[in-house]
């Protein structure tokens, strides 16, 4: 089941917030994302070709696991409202059909004046970094997000 989607303002976040997201891949995860991209690469589509490769095995996209990431971070933290600015991606090890992967963003930094918010982002399986990286993100204030709603609030008496 998709987690139910929550949005954190700039001024929600703090240094050490997490939130994990846990997935695992189905060959349909693997084939789909093939046919979105056009990267049909066989090491992702050919048992027959990938058990030729050092890797065994089908292995999923690496961007396809990426993409886990982002799915942390637009539907959980800081989730929609959030804009990604950049993403830096280390591949530490494969990711096969039927793994399950554990996708934990951690708030790392926040600047404050630019509304920026760095995440360290890893993925694990069964323990394992499959991936690890940074990502960058331009986060709402509340005021931002909703300009009319902070103006009512700020007027309570
Ligand atoms: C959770 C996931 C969500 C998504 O997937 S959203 C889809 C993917 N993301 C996007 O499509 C975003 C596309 N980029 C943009 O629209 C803009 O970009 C931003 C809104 C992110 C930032 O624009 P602005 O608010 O005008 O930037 P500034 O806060 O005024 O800062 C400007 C400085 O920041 C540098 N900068 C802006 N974006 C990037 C970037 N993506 N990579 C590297 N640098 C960037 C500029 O150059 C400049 O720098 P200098 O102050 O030194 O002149």
């Amino acid at each position: 089941m998709l987690p139910e989607l929550r949005v954190l303002y700039f001024e929600d976040l703090e240094v050490g917030l997490s939130e994990t997201l846990t997935k695992t891949i189905a060959s349909s995860d693997v084939v789909g994302f093939a046919e979105i991209t056009g990267d049909r690469n066989p090491i992702h589509l050919s048992e027959h070709f990938a058990a030729r490769t050092p890797f065994g095995t089908r292995i999923a996209h690496g961007l396809y696991t990426a993409g886990l990431i982002s799915a942390v971070l637009g539907t959980r933290l800081p989730g929609p409202g959030a804009v990604y600015i950049s993403q830096t991606l280390n591949f530490r090890a494969p990711v096969r059909i039927g793994d399950t992967v554990d996708v934990t963003v951690t708030v790392a930094e926040l600047v404050p004046e630019r509304r920026r918010a760095r995440l360290t982002c890893t993925c694990t399986v069964a323990g394992e970094t499959v991936l690890d990286g940074e990502a960058l993100v331009k986060v709402p204030t509340k005021a931002e997000a909703d300009p009319l709603a902070a103006r009512m609030e700020r007027n309570r008496v």
